[in-house]
């Protein structure tokens, strides 16, 4: 206690009255430390400009120079140096002003960090979520993110899966009504609306339990703040003057993203307040055999039974929260939320990317039509799990458009240690992309890769190959918790389009401007004509 009052007097006398000899010290001791830090950081760029990278790296802005283009040029500026540089280096070096980053784009790199249970941290990308997204599954890292997956596994369960093939056919079917009065105008038509209204329909009842008729009315507050979130994220990814938060407070979006906020919060906090009401209510109900409340649904054999109410996401983390205990309102709200973000937008690009493709391959259209007519005959019932077992052919074609076009681009990571690869080590605290969309189209793994050939996917031909030179959901222990709900949602939507429309796609695959954000999507959508195949409302 002394010695510390005795430590603080002769700092306060060497602020009070500084004199020469002290001030020679604190500047002595102030060059020290920036000496060290100037020693230690120039050892740190040494480093890692010892691994080959892009061209044009200059001291403060690093690669900005070739990266700060406009957001439709950034994929093509990228796939241009790595197709350049790849044979030099399978490990790419590049400079964000200060920060180093590395781009990832070989099987053997992909494996070496997904495959990790240790290299699980998101890159800054992610942060531009956070506002809304907070830490939920997509965000977290650590043990909260080890115990929250843990927790909601079993949420994606197939028996529950099995009970959402109800809302993909409702809103499929929703969809194609909507379509065919869209093509009373005209039969060609920009589809990646139409697309992304019938997913977040589907994802909010899947998801929250509630309708919110995004295809049907077509004014939502909720759609539409949404789209402006998700279009705030992607600003902010393209504009590095707007990354760091002070400055982004600073700008239009902040004003912007404050009002969105309120709701998008606003929004999911009211379904769970309502969930948990109606939970009670029934709760009461059973206890108290008041069955009045209960819908009831007529049998074949024209007996009543109480209807079961379909189980939302939300319903299961109810579930586990054991009455806030284990996860509050707040931890609920953020993995709704995730869902919500993440089970929308990639599923839309997802389909619209299997559309343009289909489209563009006539004998691929007709080989899905034999498999429809196969399982559907001249049927024009939904589609059950068993029909979506039996659609292999559409499958392959989906996978092989997630190969073309993976909705997630590039997975970023920040590395939590050094990490060799490809007998190059890279420092801990920098960041690596892992560019899927690149991974995607090395020869080595699927010849004459901008070619769309469904038939890569067949068993045959998919044994033997890498098992991380394929992975448009991620692979390991962060992979997409969603990968099976998507792809039944893919299938039953895609095949509704298919049962009811021949498609022509009418933009060409090389004369698309792609915008690599988040998502993979087109700039500008995806044009298609729609002839009805002989079917009448
Ligand atoms: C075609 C559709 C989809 C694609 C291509 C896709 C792709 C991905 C990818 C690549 C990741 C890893 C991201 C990363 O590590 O940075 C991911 C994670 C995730 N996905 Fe999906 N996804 C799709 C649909 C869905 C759906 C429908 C849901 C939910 C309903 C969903 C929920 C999630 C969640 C919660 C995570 C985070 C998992 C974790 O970190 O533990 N995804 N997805």
């Amino acid at each position: 206690m002394v010695m510390s009052t005795r430590v603080l007097q002769l700092a306060l006398g060497w602020i009070t009255a500084p004199n020469s000899v002290t001030l020679f010290t604190l500047m002595a001791l102030f060059f020290s430390v920036v000496l060290v830090a100037f020693i230690n950081r120039m050892k740190f760029v040494k480093r890692v400009n010892n691994i080959p990278g892009l061209p044009g790296g200059i001291t403060i802005l690093g690669n900005a120079s070739t990266f700060l283009v406009p957001p439709e040029e950034i994929l093509n500026r990228l796939t241009g140096y790595v197709a350049a540089l790849k044979s030099s280096s399978p490990v790419l070096r590049s400079w964000a002003g200060p920060f180093p980053f590395f781009l990832l784009f070989t099987a053997e790199s992909f494996e070496v960090i997904l495959s990790s249970s240790k290299l699980i941290d998101k890159s800054r990308d992610y942060n531009y979520l956070e506002p809304w997204l907070n830490t939920g599954l997509l965000t977290s890292t650590g043990s909260k993110w080890f115990s929250r997956r843990k927790m909601l596994t079993p949420t994606f369960h197939f028996k529950i899966l099995e009970d959402f093939v109800q809302v993909f056919n409702e809103q499929s079917q929703i969809l194609i009504e909507q379509l065919h009065d869209a093509l009373k105008v005209e039969n060609e038509l920009d589809i990646y609306p139409f697309i992304t209204r019938c997913t977040l329909d589907i994802i909010c009842d899947t998801a929250m339990g509630c309708n919110i008729e995004a295809q049907a009315k077509r004014d939502s507050e909720y759609v539409k703040a949404v789209y402006m979130m998700s279009e705030i994220v992607a600003a902010r990814q393209s504009r590095p003057w707007i990354q760091p938060n002070f400055l982004f407070q600073m700008s239009e979006y902040s004003t912007k993203q404050r009002k969105v906020l309120g709701v998008l919060h606003g929004f999911t906090d009211d379904v769970i307040r309502r969930r948990k009401m109606e939970r009670k209510q029934q709760n009461h109900d059973h206890a108290t055999e008041n069955i009045e409340h209960h819908q009831f649904v007529q049998k074949e054999d024209d007996s009543f039974v109480p209807k079961k109410k379909r189980l939302a996401l939300l319903d299961l983390l109810l579930d586990v929260s054991v009455d806030g205990e284990v996860l509050s309102d707040l931890d609920i709200r953020e993995e709704v939320d995730t869902f919500m973000f993440e089970g929308h937008d990639t599923t839309t690009a997802a389909i619209n990317w299997s559309l343009l493709l289909i489209g563009s391959h006539p004998d691929v259209q007709d080989r899905i039509n034999e498999e429809l007519d196969r399982v559907f005959g001249n049927s024009d019932r939904p589609a059950t799990m068993t029909d979506l077992n039996h659609l292999k052919y559409l499958e392959c074609c989906i996978k092989e458009a997630l190969r073309l076009y993976p909705s997630v681009p590039v997975i970023g990571r920040k590395l939590n240690e050094d990490t060799v690869i490809h007998g190059y080590t890279l420092p801990a605290n920098t960041t690596v992309g892992l560019m899927t969309y690149i991974l995607h189209r090395d020869p080595k793994h699927f010849p004459d890769p901008e070619l769309y050939q469904p038939e890569r996917f067949f068993e045959n031909n998919s044994r033997g190959r890498h098992p991380y030179a394929y992975v448009p959901f991620s692979a390991g222990p962060r992979n997409c918790i969603g990968q099976k709900f998507a792809l039944m949602e893919e299938k039953i939507i895609l095949s509704s389009i298919f049962r009811n429309y021949h498609v022509k796609a009418l933009d060409k695959r090389e004369e698309l401007i792609l915008l690599i954000e988040l998502i993979l999507r087109p700039r500008d959508g995806i044009r298609l004509r729609l002839t009805p195949k002989q079917k009448s409302y």
